[in-house]
């Protein structure tokens, strides 16, 4: 059998320059031309230290390329920046210490530093149950001596003029399935010297000679391939390398990669980006399709995601989880309505009575009145037992009190007279009127407002807790070189005159702030990722940062054309996520990027391997009036379904594919923020996209609902002039007092140009009508 061989090479320094690596090809040759022809390699990639993106690509090749041998070298020392093996063990589901400790022992008989590696070997079984195998991950150090050294334990050597017998294709002939017996017979000392696995390895490659070789992903089962160049040049990029993917049209080396990437490589430079976007223009329907679909919902997760809170103002915001019942009656017996006195109906008509309290009734062993007596009572108080109705005190006169001298009943009312017999039953809300025990107050699925109603009511019912779908933690995050926090520049940095020497400008950071109070006021709790410059680690590392501590990330800027946008590409290639869409039909926002990030396996952890949930990333536009608009187009439905929220009823209509300004009522994404028909007043130009026009919603006297223009916007309409005219419509102040957007359906060739003022349209409702 031929084993497939991968080889990985994890060093920042080789990382972005290729030629920098030795090690990696001295594994390319020792595995390539291994004298038993029983291994080829398929694949070889140089990556940065780079935790995940070592993990990805190792899994890659075992999960879906189906390697058996994956050997990477690099990474192992007590550097901070040292993490392969780290990255791998989440991979790992059979440790093989044995075998680690064979490699060390041997390496630890060349040198003692051999101490301060932390190699690991162990066996994945893989995730792929279409091939269900198992393969072998072996952990080397970076350098080149130690590499062979290691070799030496995994495919044999000379050991004073004696064979030392390599333990690795007898180990591959196990996990394979095989009985293993060719190799053990061998391994005992029955195989010939011929068949010897020995290692080729040519102290050459020390000197960077190998380089010519290791291009290849071919089998090379006989000898080197010294001066056998086929002219593709080795990948370089800041992340990754590798020749198992095909040649692409532009520079092709700096679109290589293991996984069939749409981005650019973000350190290529602006020569190399991309000059037509390969992100199709969608639909809106449709991108809230794809928002809706890979949002998932916390009742269908397993383990689903519910907490028990206390019934306070933090749940505002949450969706119940629960059913809420009555524990008990309310009111548990009759009460009264009225302040007054209660009575026994039928034998209480007009006259005067004696008056008799709490006090001196409960001093009685019944508890009941006596003839010719009344009880005097507050709204909300139980009926003494034997009464049935309760007179106003407004029914009454006052006719005698207790004197002074009486220190118990000084100031108490002694005689009245009631003047107007009541009738059973009157001035009474009888026992579970509110309420019965068992009833069903609160669904589930009920969102706990921030009007009051629902908590209240769960305090109504005497809830200290409750349970409910937990609620999205949100990390906010800008990006762009530009951009500072208000306070940590002055006001005139942003002028001109002091911007001609840096030919920028500072702009101050608006979407954080606006986006941090839109989530905070849904109730969801926002981890502030802050400002980073346009540049990879930063923003590499921030965006890890969110997805470690949240649920959804929404970062701004950087998602269109220009060399320093870096949110997809990094998305795609950094952090394996799933793009699922890039651009949509809709202005402002049009470069809005959605994308899921699949979950990181939990390492040796059978109870939550598997079950973890994908995480959302919505790359919003920079133009701050874009961000804000396309997190309540966007973030907003996908934090209702993570939060709880069911769907309305209208999105189980199938949805036809409806312009912005669809006037349908199906909706392709069921947690949409809701539209209702307003009246515009005044005309509204149309542009060639969709548009969200941002107004304010107000209701008339008469009830007709009037949406006015918040003005600082403007639809361009493709002229030159126009679209001059039109740069000016970015400002976040354009979503100051909007509680409403508007949606104008495109221009068409043919058709009208404008809205005209008093012409009813759509509009989402953003927040209360004012
Ligand atoms: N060649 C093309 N260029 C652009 C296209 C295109 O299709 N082809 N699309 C345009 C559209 S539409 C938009 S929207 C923007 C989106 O740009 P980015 O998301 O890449 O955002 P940036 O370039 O980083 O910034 C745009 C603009 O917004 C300001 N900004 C960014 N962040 C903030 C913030 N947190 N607070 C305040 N202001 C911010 C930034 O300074 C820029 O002025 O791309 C067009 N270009
Ligand atoms: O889509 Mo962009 O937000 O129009 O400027």
């Amino acid at each position: 059998m031929v084993y497939s061989v991968a080889i990985l090479t994890v060093s920042d320094t080789a990382a972005s320059q290729p030629q920098t690596d030795r090690s990696g090809p001295i594994l390319v040759d020792a595995f390539g031309s291994h004298a038993s022809g029983d291994l080829a390699v398929k694949h070889t990639a140089i990556v940065a230290d780079d935790e995940e993106l070592i993990r990805q690509t190792v899994q890659q090749w075992i999960d879906h390329d189906t390697v058996h041998l994956v050997v990477t070298t690099g990474g192992t020392g007590f550097g901070l920046r040292d993490r392969t093996p780290e990255a791998l063990a989440p991979l790992i589901s059979r440790p093989t210490p044995a075998l680690t400790h064979a490699i060390t022992a041997h390496s630890l008989q060349k040198t003692p530093l051999a101490a301060l590696s932390r190699s690991v070997t162990g066996i994945r079984r893989s995730s792929n149950q279409a091939t269900d195998h198992e393969s072998l991950i072996v952990v080397l150090p970076g350098s080149p001596k130690a590499v062979m050294e290691c070799l030496e334990v995994l495919l044999g050597c000379q050991e004073q003029g004696k064979e030392r017998q390599g333990v690795l294709l007898h180990a591959l002939e196990l996990l394979s399935g095989h009985s293993g017996q060719k190799q053990h017979q061998q391994m005992q000392g029955a195989m010939s010297r011929d068949a010897t696995a020995s290692i080729a390895v040519s102290t050459g490659t020390d000197t960077g000679h190998a380089r010519s070789h290791h291009h290849h992903h071919h089998l090379h089962r006989h000898g080197h391939h010294h001066g056998h160049d086929h002219g593709h040049d080795h990948v370089r990029s800041k992340g990754l390398h590798s020749h198992s993917m095909p040649v692409p049209r532009t520079k092709p080396e700096d679109h290589l990669g293991p996984f069939p990437f749409k981005t650019q490589d973000p350190s290529s430079g602006p020569s190399l980006r991309h000059r037509q976007s390969p992100y199709p223009i969608l639909p809106l329907d449709e991108a809230l399709r794809l928002i809706a679909d890979n949002t998932p919902h916390p009742a269908d997760l397993s383990g689903a995601r519910t907490a028990t809170r206390a019934v306070s103002v933090e749940l505002i915001g949450s969706v119940l989880a629960e059913d809420i019942t009555a524990p008990r009656d309310l009111p548990p017996g009759p009460t009264t309505n009225v302040d007054g006195y209660a009575v026994r109906a039928a034998s209480t008509p007009a006259g005067d009575y004696r008056v008799v309290t709490l006090r001196t009734l409960t001093a009685r062993d019944d508890g009941a009145l006596l003839p010719g007596e009344i009880f005097r009572i507050n709204t909300g108080q139980g009926l003494p037992a034997g009464t049935d109705a309760v007179v106003m005190v407004e029914d009454t006169e006052l006719l005698d009190v207790y004197p002074d001298d009486d220190e118990a009943m000084k100031g108490e009312e002694k005689l009245v007279r009631v003047l107007a017999q009541v009738e059973s039953g009157e001035n009474v809300r009888q026992k579970a009127s509110d309420v019965k025990q068992g009833e069903v107050v609160l669904r589930k699925g009920t969102t706990l407002s921030a009007l009051g109603g629902e908590i209240g009511t769960l305090a109504f019912l005497g809830r200290s807790e409750v349970r409910v779908f937990a609620k999205p933690r949100v990390a906010i995050l800008s990006t762009g070189n530009e951009l500072a926090d208000v306070g940590q520049v002055p006001l005139d940095a942003g002028k001109a005159g002091a911007q001609q020497e840096s030919w920028g400008f500072t702009v101050f950071d608006a979407n954080r702030p606006g986006l941090k109070a839109a989530v905070t006021g849904m109730g969801f709790e926002c981890v502030d990722l802050g400002i980073v410059g346009d540049d990879v680690g930063e923003t590499l590392s921030a965006l890890r940062r969110g997805l470690e501590s949240a649920d959804v990330v929404i970062t701004t800027g950087g998602t269109s054309m220009g060399e320093s946008d870096l949110l997809k590409p990094l998305i795609e290639r950094h952090l394996g996520g799933q793009i699922h869409f890039g651009r949509v039909a809709m202005k402002p926002g049009k470069p809005t990027t959605f994308a899921t990030i699949p979950p990181v396996p939990t390492p040796n952890d059978e109870t939550t391997r598997g079950q973890g949930v994908s995480k959302q990333i919505f790359a919003l536009p920079g133009n701050p009036a874009s961000a804000l608009v396309c997190f309540y187009v966007f973030v907003v439905p996908s934090l209702r379904k993570l939060c709880g929220y069911p769907p309305s009823p209208s999105s189980s209509v199938p949805s036809s594919s409806s312009s912005v300004a669809g006037n349908k009522e199906e909706v392709a994404n069921g947690w949409n923020l809701p539209r209702i028909q307003v009246k515009t007043t005044s005309e509204m130009k149309l542009d060639p996209r969709p548009e969200f026009h941002r107004c304010t919603v107000s209701v008339r006297a008469d009830g007709e609902v009037l949406a006015s223009s918040t003005g600082s916007q403007r639809s361009s309409v493709g002229s030159l002039t126009n679209r001059i005219a039109a740069m000016g419509d970015s400002g976040m102040h354009s979503m100051a007092t909007a509680n409403a957007l508007v949606c104008l359906p495109p221009l068409l060739p043919h058709g009208p140009r404008r809205i005209e003022r008093g012409q009813k349209v759509q509009a989402i409702l953003l927040g209360p009508l004012v």
